[in-house]
């Protein structure tokens, strides 16, 4: 795979049942990762840099502490490229509603929105290969 730009910025964030796919996500897209410039929320982006350590990431606060709404404050402001939230559909969530925001955000600034990983393979392919 080709070497993404620099100046690509890419959201990362994980529900727990999905945070293994997402560590796995990074590692094997380590090196097109490590051209972007990467914000997660906190648990995420923990895990991002405890398996990947030549990853740096911008850790906001965890999801159901505000962290949703800093990386949908970020897209607003016209700060991320891309959003790669791996959803879990099977477990009900105290903070849907950040949840439903983020997402809603992401389709109002119509930015690349992957909710799963194939969505997620599909877009870093689209993207390396642009
Ligand atoms: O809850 C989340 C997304 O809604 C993710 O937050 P954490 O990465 O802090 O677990």
């Amino acid at each position: 795979m080709k070497v993404g730009p620099l100046s690509l910025r890419i959201a990362l964030v994980a529900h727990d049942q999905k945070k293994d796919d997402m560590v796995a996500f990074a590692q094997e897209h380590v090196e097109f990762l490590s051209q972007c410039s990467l914000v997660a929320t906190g648990t995420t982006g923990q895990r991002i840099a405890d398996a990947c350590p030549e990853l740096s990431v911008r850790r906001m606060k965890s999801g159901p502490l505000g962290g949703d709404q800093q990386i949908g404050a970020l897209i607003s402001e016209g700060e991320v490229d891309m959003l790669i939230f791996f959803v879990d559909p099977l477990t009900p969530m105290p903070h849907d509603v950040d949840v439903k925001a983020l997402t809603r955000l992401a389709t109002l600034y119509d930015i690349p929105l992957a909710q799963n990983r194939s969505t997620a393979e599909a877009i870093l392919f689209a993207q390396a290969n642009a």
